[in-house]
């Protein structure tokens, strides 16, 4: 592994989940591997678990780290490239350009690790990954995504450690249900986490109202209903998650209060677990009963962050 952008540039699923295990089983036993080696941990947007436990990874591998907010730390930085005939004329509110800070950034760490997330306003520029893009071409050193504008894979490759750790049966019913939200977000974690069931040996159902379907990349082979009850019937995991609409880019199309998650909704499930990456609002998208309810493992989950920043970050020391 060079890059970890996405699901493509794991070559083996299962061992990479192993190795995640692993590292939670004995998190100091790979410390020379990142010793006078520098990550940079850089925020386009907030973050708590990101921030913190990729920060704790790094460590546990040996390595230092820095962290920069962009915009609040450093220059706000231009992303458009200039083309034949039409250069960017940088007259506005941002200082500097991708192409020197991603540049300068890379003589300074070894590994570089973004967030930025979708604007929402243009779907065809988000789907693009301009961030992730300009950082792959401009650093010269790997990239890690930390949430980019469609995907968010070190949060799904924690939902698959946790899955693993807490499944059952062979092959779980893993059902993704929108969840209501006033404000629009991101389809990342949602796109994420289908794309990567779609590769681990799962029963995927995906529940939303109308208007909400996912890119079809993403949608993969998963059964989609906006029947939610039917979903949730004999399920093994309900992970939950609002986003905005794909079609209707950007918006929200309803709040319908319906859609959070219940305990009587639970109740459906074969004695399912409640996932969700947070953060969360509570008794907007799932009720307090719930989320204090030992059906719910998002602590669980949202500690396996630490672990599966680790077997990544391992992987990519590991490449040299
Ligand atoms: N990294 C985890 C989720 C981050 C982001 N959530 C948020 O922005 C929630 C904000 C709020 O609830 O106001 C998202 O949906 O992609
Ligand atoms: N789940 C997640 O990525 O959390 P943060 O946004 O707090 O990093």
């Amino acid at each position: 592994m060079t890059n970890f952008i996405s699901i493509h540039d794991v070559t083996d699923l299962q061992a990479l989940i192993k190795s995640g295990l692993e590292a939670k089983e004995n998190p100091f036993a790979d410390q020379h591997l990142g010793k006078n080696k520098t990550i940079g941990l850089i925020f386009f947007n907030s973050s708590l678990r990101t921030r913190l436990s990729t920060q704790k990874a790094a460590q546990n591998l040996g390595m230092n780290v820095m962290v920069l907010n962009v915009g609040q730390d450093s220059w706000g930085l231009e992303l458009e490239d200039s083309e034949l005939g039409n250069p960017v004329i940088m007259n506005g509110d941002k200082a500097e350009h991708v192409k020197e800070a991603a540049a300068v950034m890379g003589r300074y760490c070894d590994i570089i690790a973004v967030r930025a997330f979708a604007g929402l306003q243009d779907r065809d520029k988000d789907y693009r990954e301009q961030v992730m893009t300009q950082f792959v071409k401009y650093a010269g050193v790997p990239i890690v995504n930390l949430e980019s504008a469609t995907r968010h894979p070190l949060q799904s490759l924690a939902d698959c450690i946790t899955i693993e750790e807490f499944k059952t049966k062979a092959r779980p019913k893993v059902v993704l249900t929108w969840l209501p939200h006033f404000k629009p977000l991101p389809q990342a974690v949602a796109n994420s986490f289908a794309e990567w069931m779609n590769h681990n040996d799962v029963e995927l159902v995906i529940t939303h109202p109308e208007g909400y379907d996912l890119a079809p990349e993403f949608v993969g082979n998963a059964q989609v209903t906006h029947n939610q009850n039917e979903a949730f019937e004999g399920a093994d995991f309900i992970y939950g998650k609002n986003w905005s609409s794909y079609t209707h880019y950007g918006q929200v199309l309803v709040q319908d209060p319906s859609w959070a998650v219940t305990m009587d909704k639970m109740r459906l499930t074969d004695n399912g677990k409640f996932m969700h990456c947070l953060p969360v609002r509570r008794n907007v998208k799932v009720t307090d009963e719930v989320l204090d309810s030992p059906q719910s493992i998002v602590i669980d989950q949202a500690a396996n962050r630490e672990w599966s920043a680790q077997a990544v970050l391992k992987e990519i020391l590991q490449n040299g």
